[in-house]
């Protein structure tokens, strides 16, 4: 773990469901987390420790004959100083994600956004994870030739070390249209019917399949056409599902043989699944009647770690482990990830508190840092609208660093504007953005030309799909707690999963965390007040002029539309001269919260 990483407090733990036939970890969603958590202690475990641990348990699958598989499904990127800090972005974390042995490895949404995010991934990552990169439905533009090809190899086949588990892998991403011009993503309902994926399931003496994608493993579309084109043809062989993309911890039974693990974000959580009972090479290794699936949600700490590999403070971390921590260190001290711009007086979070509250950080953004930072800039009545989405995580109490500001809000785009909005249209269009109105927003895609897929990637799944997903969970997390013993109820807050197996999957028993939907989009109002309007009934301004943020463009002209306000693009001009939500949050924060000697 980093020097300054908070030590894991013990807590207690469930034993890892080890199999002596095949074990996986599975990471996905990491989004450049890979120094781990430095602000909490439940996730302090960095890419260092997650290469021991690997290791440890390698070994032991080694000792004992069984074989231990690396699954990562994408979203590598976005979201860390140690990723986003950087000039190119990704310049220490392609270097430190490659001393990991991964098995399996696909591309998420986030690796595409940007054109010369893709690029890299092209020109880096899949070079360094040659024999396992997978991109089933995702071609890109080489940059040499400027010719259409697969990003790597749309399946492979392989065959596990110790146990000869013959297994065919593919790599899948969700159905994603907001990626920049040189990828071109194939619905998942056309890969299917590609001869080639036609062509593989048919492929002969498979034990396994496995299918791992940034696609979540529940309610999606995507891989329920995957599992059913599978079982189609192999409608005996056991398949296991690997997942991402909700941010949420989850484990789904597709059929007694067919089961899917998604596993959480962040680096907070390293998946475990284990299969016993499968068909090997070996002969007269038959399957069993029902293979035996089992998973775990490890919570990444050392504590944690060192526990399930049966290792101690000294004997847990492996030279390279140690070399990767040590390589993050210095690349966070090369970022200056640790210069402070201010303290925070208290937590503001995302989506553990309701919107709006006191200590809500979009509350935080509408009543404080928009107003005080547009005010300045801003000389006649504007509405400035910004997607939650674009907030990412939580602020602690305490210093708020560079680092901070990316975990906050990395992203690059800026604002826009649209001058002189007639005002009855300027202020409905929060509620039409939040699909509060009669009408939805898809509804409106469908009804002018057809966008919604594309619009789709843009707002609605946004914050409110993670933050159902994980109040889903929150309300089994009631019935769970009441199988733990009184004496036993667990004081550390942290996640408490209920999945189709039920809910022991966390390892560490937690006291679950309350999280709340948040809207898609927030408002202020900059040099008027909506209520004193209604109050006043009257001296309304006539027009207001639009800011927003630029990644919810579409969705903003859609909507104007329907309000009979008919822009186009070109009639929208730069606001804030190029600013991002990052440098507007740091700033902000510079102005704003200072340091007591105390902090
Ligand atoms: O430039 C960007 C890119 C993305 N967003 C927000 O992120 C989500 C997608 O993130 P996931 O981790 O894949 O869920 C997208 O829907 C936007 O809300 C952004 O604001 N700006």
């Amino acid at each position: 773990e980093q020097p300054s990483a908070p030590q894991p407090i013990s807590a207690p733990l469930r034993e890892l469901p080890w199999s002596k036939q095949v074990n996986f970890l599975h990471t996905t969603d990491t989004h450049g987390w890979h120094a781990g958590h430095l602000q909490e202690a439940q996730y302090s475990g960095d890419w260092g420790d997650y290469i021991s641990f690997a290791h440890h348990l390698r070994k032991r699958a080694d000792d004992e004959g069984s074989d231990l598989l690396l699954v990562d499904t994408g979203d590598r990127v976005e979201g860390n100083g140690l990723y986003d800090a950087s000039s190119p972005k990704g310049k220490y974390t392609f270097d430190i994600l490659k001393h990991q042995h991964i098995d399996v490895i696909t591309p998420g949404n986030h690796e595409l956004y940007i054109a010369n995010t893709s690029r890299r991934e092209f020109d880096e990552v899949v070079p360094d994870f040659k024999d396992s990169y997978i991109a089933s439905n995702l071609d890109v533009y080489n940059p040499s030739s400027g010719k259409l090809q697969p990003l790597a190899p749309r399946y492979r086949r392989f065959t596990t070390k110790n146990q000869q588990i013959r297994v065919l892998a593919f790599g899948f991403l969700f159905n994603f249209h907001g990626n920049a011009n040189n990828t071109v993503v194939q619905p998942v309902q056309e890969t299917v019917k590609e001869p080639w994926f036609q062509d593989a399931i048919r492929t002969k003496d498979i034990d396994l399949f496995l299918v791992a994608g940034h696609v979540p493993v529940r309610d999606s579309e995507e891989y329920d056409l995957v599992y059913k084109a599978i079982r189609g043809v192999a409608w005996d062989t056991p398949i296991a599902l690997f997942g991402g993309h909700t941010h949420i911890r989850d484990y789904r039974k597709y059929d007694k043989k067919a089961f899917g693990i998604e596993s959480g974000r962040y680096m907070e959580t390293l998946g475990f699944l284990s299969i016993d009972g499968l068909s090997t090479g070996k002969r007269g290794v038959g399957a069993m009647a029902s293979p035996e699936f089992r998973r775990m949600y490890i919570d990444n700490n050392l504590y944690s770690l060192q526990h399930h590999s049966g290792t101690n403070k000294t004997t847990f971390g492996t030279d390279l482990g140690k070399n990767v921590s040590q390589a993050i260190r210095s690349a966070r001290k090369q970022l200056k990830l640790d210069h402070t711009f201010g303290c925070a007086p208290r937590d503001y979070w995302l989506n553990r508190a309701p919107y709006p509250a006191e200590d809500s950080l979009l509350t935080l953004l509408d009543t404080q840092v928009i107003p005080d930072t547009f005010n300045h800039s801003l000389d006649r009545p504007s509405i400035v609208i910004t997607n939650s989405g674009a907030m990412r995580f939580d602020i602690f109490k305490g210093p708020f660093t560079t680092d901070s500001t990316f975990l906050v809000s990395p992203f690059t785009s800026g604002f826009r504007m649209i001058k002189d909005v007639p005002y009855g249209a300027a202020t409905q269009l929060l509620q039409l953005l939040n699909n509060q109105g009669q009408i939805l927003l898809e509804d409106l895609a469908a009804m002018y030309g057809g966008e919604e897929h594309r619009l789709k990637d843009l707002l609605p799944p946004l914050a409110p799909v993670n933050a159902q997903t994980l109040s889903r969970n929150q309300v089994h997390i009631a019935s769970s707690d009441q199988q733990i013993p009184l004496a036993d109820k667990p004081s550390l807050p942290g996640y408490t999963t209920v999945d189709d197996a039920g809910s022991d999957g966390d390892d560490t028993i937690h006291q679950a965390i309350q999280f709340y939907d948040v809207p898609n989009c927030i408002a202020s109002n900059i040099g008027f007040s909506a209520t004193t309007v209604l109050e006043t009934q009257g001296e309304e301004p006539d027009k207001l002029d639009l800011v927003y943020n630029e990644f919810i463009q579409d969705w903003v002209l859609l909507a104007l539309r329907y309000l009979g306000q008919k822009y186009e693009k070109g009639q929208t001009k730069s606001a804030l001269r190029g600013q991002t939500m990052t440098s507007v949050i740091e700033e902000w924060v510079g102005g704003h919260w200072g340091c007591d000697a105390k902090d």
